[in-house]
């Protein structure tokens, strides 16, 4: 029964509970009694008998590993059983002997469950600070596997800093350290008691972690006498993570503590295409009533202050600059008003032109079928209205359309939003990057992606990039920008793999009403837009009190627009998208 079926959840969203078991010849025995008489969903299992040693077979001539691959169906041995690969495995052993047998019967085991159709494997965590040979071989056989996954079993651990002053002495360990070398060894190949800090943790959440193994251990017993997790375990687990079955009362409160999790809401799981302004991609904007709910009260609120009640007889020019399909047009104001609707998009007009018919508007609304840079309107506005907004605030050319169509706002009149500003914060996001490199072409490297950040650990707080405001009068304007910025990550994370920068905006709409997608700040219940990802041609590890210093840098050219970015400390990078040579938004 996997642990997350409750209503909320999706079937992709489940989560699964296994039990570790100890080896037994007996395979369907090991299944009947732990999946099918209790409630797990697979078991952890020894695939070759621990006595195992390949020069058995040199002498014996025979296999005494395992049983008979018959003993199951192909079906139950993926979905029941994940290979528990032997932890005698010393692979960077100083015995040469122990070496080589830990080689061949490695790459045995693995060559086994791979015959089995088992979908995955744990692989015991290395012995010892260097695991070099250990990734070489792992690295072989990813290069072989096509369905199977291989999991590495890294314990939480980290020794405090105050614990042990020197970071390079032995009594130092820090698990993320062992599994950071394990993976740059590997290439970032993307198969991959009490607790340290909740910011060393933490780096787990932008790692590719697949099952977590709670060790009995672990388990604290409540005043009725069930197991129950400390509050710190719990916040792992739930993260962003039994004949009576002797451990039954582990699984059913693990599964308590998984169906107590927020499910993930309907609005976070379908992603806008945001560079394909077709009618579904407006369905999308128009059903996040949030956006639209903040400009009505910008928008209440300008008309109040441009337009007191005394004067409410007097008519006011609204223009809406980049309609869409009438949204932000559509508001009630119990003003008077004149509207112009201006949008450039002749699909979007002829909804525009309905829905003005529909709602009898004709005397009120005026539709420009135009682009706001090269309107020549009759008269000036007191408020311009727009939502051109993406990700990164200015990433979809907003100070580009708004500096067009400032001409034809009044010198005392109001835009709406007055300005916005963009963000970024450096993540570990593994996932993302490993997407990034299957590419394996610069183009994909110097991009920005818009996406839903699901496994990532943030390491700093968000600062502030690029600031536009609007209007902008003054004569020596430009919308380049250069920033130069420098994160500290808290010393207690330890050491960190940084990916590459989220990106978020926050738009000032109008006085105290804002708009925005920064983590902390960001308007509740806003699904209009999701992060941008800038990532790194080579990812960059910071050790604990060395800050990472970056720069961003906004281009303009005469037909398009784009971002630079680069890493100068603890190590420099090279800059990426010169010249805007692999991403740009054209003008
Ligand atoms: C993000 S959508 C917002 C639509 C609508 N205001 C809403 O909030 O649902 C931006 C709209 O601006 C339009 N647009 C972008 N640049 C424009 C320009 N230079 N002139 C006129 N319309 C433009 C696009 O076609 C699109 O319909």
């Amino acid at each position: 029964m996997p642990l997350g079926e409750k209503a909320g959840f999706e079937k992709s969203q489940s989560r699964y509970c296994g039990v570790e078991t100890e080896f037994n010849d007996n395979v369907p025995q090991l299944l009947n009694f732990n999946l099918f008489t209790s409630a797990f969903d697979f078991v952890v299992a020894s695939l070759m008998n621990p006595s195992y040693r390949p020069s058995l077979l040199e002498k014996d001539g025979v296999l005494p590993f395992a049983a008979s691959d018959l003993v199951l169906s192909p079906s139950q041995w993926s979905s029941h059983v994940v290979g528990k690969i032997s932890s005698w495995i010393d692979l960077d052993s100083k015995d040469e002997t122990l070496r080589t047998a830990s080689e061949t019967t490695l790459k045995q085991e693995i060559a086994w469950a791979n015959h089995l159709s088992i979908q995955a494997c744990i692989l015991p965590s290395p012995k010892g600070a260097s695991c070099v040979n250990y990734a070489r071989c792992v690295n072989q056989i990813l290069l072989g596997l096509n369905n199977m996954h291989l999991w590495l079993r890294i314990p939480l651990v980290k020794t405090d800093d105050d614990d042990v002053m020197d970071v390079n002495s032995t009594s130092f360990i820090d698990s993320w350290e062992l599994w950071n070398a394990f993976r740059l060894l590997c290439e970032h190949h993307s198969q991959p008691s009490s607790l340290p800090s909740v910011n060393s943790f933490g780096r787990w959440f932008g790692e590719p972690v697949t099952a977590a193994i709670i060790n009995m251990d672990s388990f604290l017993t409540n005043g009725w006498g069930y197991p129950c997790l400390s509050k710190c375990h719990q916040k792992l687990i739930t993260g962003d993570s039994l004949r009576r079955h002797p451990l039954r009362p582990f699984l059913d409160y693990v599964g308590f503590l998984f169906r107590s999790m927020d499910p993930i809401p309907e609005q976070e799981r379908f992603e806008p295409l945001m560079d394909n302004l077709e009618a579904q991609t407006y369905e999308t904007f128009e059903r996040n009533s949030k956006k639209y709910i903040q400009y009505q009260r910008a928008i209440s609120k300008a008309l109040l202050d441009r337009v007191p009640d005394e004067e409410a007889s007097a008519v006011t020019v609204l223009m809406v600059v980049g309609a869409g399909r009438g949204p932000l047009a559509a508001e009630e104001t119990g003003h008077k008003l004149k509207v112009y609707a201006v949008e450039k998009n002749p699909n979007a007009v002829v909804t525009l032109h309905s829905l003005v018919k529909l709602e009898g508007w004709e005397d009120i609304v005026t539709i420009i079928s135009c682009d706001m840079r090269y309107w020549d309107a009759s008269e000036k506005s007191d408020i311009l209205v727009s939502e051109l907004l993406g990700s990164f605030g200015d990433n979809e050319l907003s100070p580009e359309c708004l500096d067009g169509a400032q001409r034809f706002l009044k010198q005392d009149g109001i835009s709406i939003p007055s300005s916005y500003t963009s963000f970024i914060q450096p993540v570990t996001a593994a996932k993302l990057y490993n997407d990034v490199k299957s590419h394996k072409d610069l183009v994909h490297f110097e991009t920005a992606y818009v996406v839903k950040l699901h496994n990532v650990a943030r390491l700093a707080p968000s600062q502030t990039v690029f600031t536009f405001t609007h209007p902008d009068y003054s004569t020596k304007k430009s919308n380049q920008r250069y920033k130069r910025l420098q994160f500290e990550i808290p010393c207690d994370t330890g050491s960190a793999m940084v990916h590459g920068f989220a990106g978020h905006f926050d738009a000032k709409l109008y006085k105290d009403v804002h708009l925005g997608i920064e983590p902390s700040t960001a308007t509740p219940n806003m699904f209009s837009w999701f992060a941008m990802f800038f990532p790194f041609r080579t990812p960059v590890c910071i050790k604990p009190g060395s800050p990472l210093e970056v720069h961003f840098w906004r281009c303009c050219g005469s037909s398009k627009v784009w971002y630079e970015w680069c890493v100068t400390s603890p190590n420099s990078l090279a800059i990426h998208n010169i010249s805007g040579r692999s991403f740009w938004v054209g003008l």
